[in-house]
């Protein structure tokens, strides 16, 4: 749940300054009403103070009166009893002015001489008229106490003299009700006074039924007996003892107080009833105004701090919404928003802090992201170019492909596919070095794109490997067209350094959908087709058609069959001998593999030695050939005849391959043969590829004391430069240019000028395919040293070879024995 910074400061303050103003506010009541108590209190303990002045003031003002009483006017001086008669002439008098309600006047004795009806209260309850006038212990001076037995009255007791000096004792009861009453309108506060019991037959306002006292006087008895009431059901009479309570009656608050009535009988308290409504209005009043005070106080301190946070939460707030810039890599906008952020006064704080920090961090993940996207646009032209020719790669042409195959018009709008490959480049690039190659490469992607259209797309598959997609606008006959322009285009000299090579390509052409449902079978034809073209000659556009899968697929199980007959040992040398012109008699052998198929019999080379090329199975094999010719050898010489040369035709991986004389020699010492009874075949072409390599290998062959051969001279494009410089020693004319050499004069012609040549760098001549007497008598005429072909002998299989080694021997020995 989001609950933002701003409300939380306002929700955290508020509780602070509620919490704050609260305690104080509460602080500030609870004092104003101590105050208020005291205040009370000292009103109570002022009330009570006043009300014993009044009855000491009372009591004083009865003293002065007491002590004029003797000089009230009487007829009766002589009288012997005059006080007595002086009293009781003058009683109603005194009784209305000075509101006594009883007096009684004791002799010096203490024997009572007079007294009002009601007996006095110093009188005890035994006393009556009947009885005889009791006497009292005369005290020494004035008194006063409160007797509240009937009604309340202050009782005044003092000595007086009269005219004669005799000494009389007076005791006045004074009505308490009028002085409370007077009281009560001065102090405009209502006056009780309770005592003990319930006074059967005696005078009281009220009976207080819980603490079984009586009410015997009390002010404003409607209002005062009520709020006792309410007082005496709330309170334990020793609850309410000395202290200031607070009763609400009708609306209005009373402060209710109960003393000890000094001068009094135990028990007796005076009670005083206030109305405080007026200070409770006030002090709620205050409470009010406090309480308004600190609300305003609150939202003033809440205004103020939020005024003052405002701009920081603001700020924040802003921070907060561009983060979630940053992980959608906006970091441009977020770095806007974060200068607008910034303060504008000099007095910096964390969020300057934390603003400059994210700017930084915004700074570098820009910087971070400019670089991921050069890294990824490189990484993307990685995958997707070739960094040689800027072309295409295989990635990106096979989405090309898969592009035009989803295309929505394709079955009436096809697209063409030319796979081209270039013929000889490996020899070109390994006679001129990588980099001349590389520079080949580009100057052919640069005319293949010149000779396509920008719509069309161009693509290095890998090597010298091209493909070209024609997209639709061409013609029926368009790709054909762009493949002879193509063709036509590389056949043009290219400048390398000083060299300037002649290159061509096959090319394999093919049209989607009909030559292939899909990327992968369409690329696969189109190498078809370009396989097909190669086989055909090279420098030419082969179309596909469907038999080209059937023969790949023949090639497929031949290659299958081949590995097995590897394994199984199915293949066979047959040997066909090589004659010496000069002595007329066999002076070596050529080994020539067969394969002895289970089912299809006995195969010739040409129609397996090529697959075993392509797969790289002519490895294996030709070191299987070279062991099992060496070990033929060996059985033939170990059979006394006489030593032959043998001719092993080699392969170009073969003679590529670096542990080529240390097979060749393993196998020499392994049959104890001498190096020079062993003859290596090499084609004209390769000789050309990687020359300073095969330089070396011949080297250390020719070193090892084996003689080296041309095959098929005449055939290839050897310059006589290198035939110079190489380690070679014979020469064999190719069986082409032996065939016509009777009704041909250019093969004469030719046939003429190598056995010349090769005389002239000290190499031997063999020619190859001699059928006819014909044929080798113009040979021993032009002046070649040996023969070989069908004349003699076919390839026969070593037991036959023996053979005819022993019938050449003996066919010399015969001769010897005729001459
Ligand atoms: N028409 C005709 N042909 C004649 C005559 N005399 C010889 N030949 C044939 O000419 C070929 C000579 O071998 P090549 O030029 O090295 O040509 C060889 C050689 O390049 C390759 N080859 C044969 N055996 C091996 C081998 O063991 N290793 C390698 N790498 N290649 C081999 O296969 C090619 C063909 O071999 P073969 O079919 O055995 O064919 C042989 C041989 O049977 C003739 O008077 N008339």
């Amino acid at each position: 749940m989001f609950f933002s910074l701003k409300w939380k400061a306002i929700v955290l303050v508020l509780v602070i300054l509620v919490t704050l103003t609260g305690f104080l506010v509460f602080l500030n009541s609870y004092q104003l009403q101590n105050l208020a108590r005291q205040q009370q209190q000292q009103s109570f303990e002022k009330i009570n103070k006043e009300i014993n002045g009044l009855l000491i003031q009372s009591y004083h003002y009865n003293l002065q009166m007491m002590d004029v009483i003797p000089l009230l006017r009487t007829e009766s001086y002589t009288t012997e009893n005059y006080m007595a008669v002086m009293l009781e002439e003058n009683w109603p008098i005194l009784q209305l002015n000075w509101n006594i309600e009883n007096a009684a006047l004791y002799n010096s004795e203490g024997k009572l001489i007079w007294h009002t009806h009601e007996p006095p209260q110093e009188q005890s309850q035994e006393s009556s008229q009947e009885q005889p006038a009791p006497s009292i212990a005369i005290s020494l001076g004035p008194d006063w106490h409160i007797d509240c037995d009937t009604s309340c009255l202050q009782v005044i007791s003092s000595p007086i003299l009269d005219r004669e000096g005799d000494t009389y004792h007076l005791i006045l009861d004074i009505l308490m009700a009028d002085m409370l009453i007077d009281f009560s309108r001065i102090a405009n506060t209502n006056f009780g006074i309770i005592t003990p019991g319930q006074s059967i037959g005696k005078e009281y306002a009220g009976h207080i039924e819980r603490w079984n006292y009586d009410i015997k006087q009390i002010t404003n008895p409607d209002l005062s007996l009520k709020i006792i009431n309410d007082l005496q059901t709330q309170y334990k009479l020793e609850d309410a003892l000395n202290k200031n309570l607070q009763l609400q009656y009708e609306e209005k608050t009373y402060d209710v107080s109960l003393t000890t009535l000094e001068k009094s009988n135990n028990g007796n308290f005076f009670i005083i009833i206030k109305d405080s409504s007026n200070s409770a209005e006030l002090m709620n009043a205050a409470r009010g105004f406090q309480v308004v005070v600190a609300l305003s106080g609150i939202t003033l301190s809440c205004v103020l701090i939020l005024t003052f946070l405002w701009q920081p939460i603001q700020r924040l707030h802003r921070q907060a919404e561009l983060l979630p810039k940053l992980t959608t890599g906006d970091f441009s906008e977020a770095l806007e928003q974060l200068k607008k952020n910034r303060s504008k006064h000099w007095l910096k704080d964390e969020i300057d802090t934390l603003n400059s920090t994210e700017e930084e961090v915004c700074l570098q993940l820009t910087a971070m992201q400019e670089e991921i996207s050069e890294q990824t646009n490189h990484l993307h032209s990685m995958a997707m170019y070739d960094s040689l020719t800027d072309l295409a790669n295989r990635r990106s042409f096979m989405q090309y492909i898969n592009d035009a195959f989803n295309r929505p018009n394709l079955p009436d709008n096809p697209f063409s596919l030319l796979f081209i490959d270039l013929d000889n480049f490996k020899r070109i690039n390994d006679s001129m070095g990588h980099n001349a190659g590389d520079e080949l490469l580009k100057i052919v992607a640069k005319r293949l794109r010149a000779c396509v259209r920008n719509t069309d797309v161009i693509a290095r598959l890998g090597g010298d490997e091209f493909c070209i997609i024609l997209n639709d606008s061409h013609s029926k006959d368009g790709p054909k067209i762009v493949a002879e322009h193509i063709l036509q285009s590389l056949r043009d000299p290219i400048k390398l350094g000083k060299a300037e090579p002649i290159i061509s390509a096959s090319i394999g052409l093919v049209t989607a959908p009909a030559d292939g449902g899909t990327s992968e079978e369409l690329l696969q034809n189109a190498d078809l087709a370009m396989y097909r073209a190669k086989a055909l000659g090279r420098n030419k556009y082969q179309e596909f058609d469907h038999h080209m899968t059937a023969r790949a697929i023949e090639n497929m199980a031949l290659e299958n069959d081949l590995r097995k007959a590897i394994n199984e040992q199915e293949f066979e040398l047959y040997y066909q001998p090589q004659i010496d012109f000069s002595q007329n008699c066999i002076v070596g052998f050529e080994a020539l593999i067969r394969w002895r198929h289970p089912s299809k019999g006995l195969l010739f080379p040409d129609t397996f030695i090529g697959l075993l090329e392509e797969t790289g199975l002519i490895v294996p094999l030709g070191h299987w050939i070279i062991d099992n010719a060496c070990q033929t050898l060996r059985q033939w010489l170990d059979t006394g005849v006489k030593p032959v040369r043998l001719a092993i035709n080699l392969s170009p991986r073969q003679l590529h391959n670096e542990e080529l004389s240390d097979q060749i020699s393993r196998s020499l010492h392994l049959h104890n043969l001498p190096a020079n009874l062993l003859e290596l075949e090499i084609t004209e072409s390769m000789l050309m590829q990687d020359i300073q390599f095969t330089h070396k290998q011949l080297r250390n062959l020719q070193q090892l004391g084996i003689t080296i051969a041309i095959d098929d001279f005449g055939t290839g494009h050897s310059s006589l430069s290198y035939l110079k410089e190489l380690p070679l020693d014979i020469l064999k004319i190719d069986r082409s240019f032996i065939r016509d050499i009777i009704e041909d004069n250019n093969d004469q012609q030719i046939v003429n000028a190598i056995i010349a040549m090769a005389h002239q760098l000290n190499l031997k001549v063999v020619a190859e395919g001699i059928e006819t007497i014909a044929h080798q008598s113009m040979l021993i005429q032009q002046g070649c040293d040996y023969g070989q072909g069908y004349l003699y002998s076919r390839p026969v299989p070593a037991d036959n070879a023996l053979e005819l080694i022993k019938f050449d021997a003996d066919k010399a020995m015969d001769s010897m024995a005729l001459n």
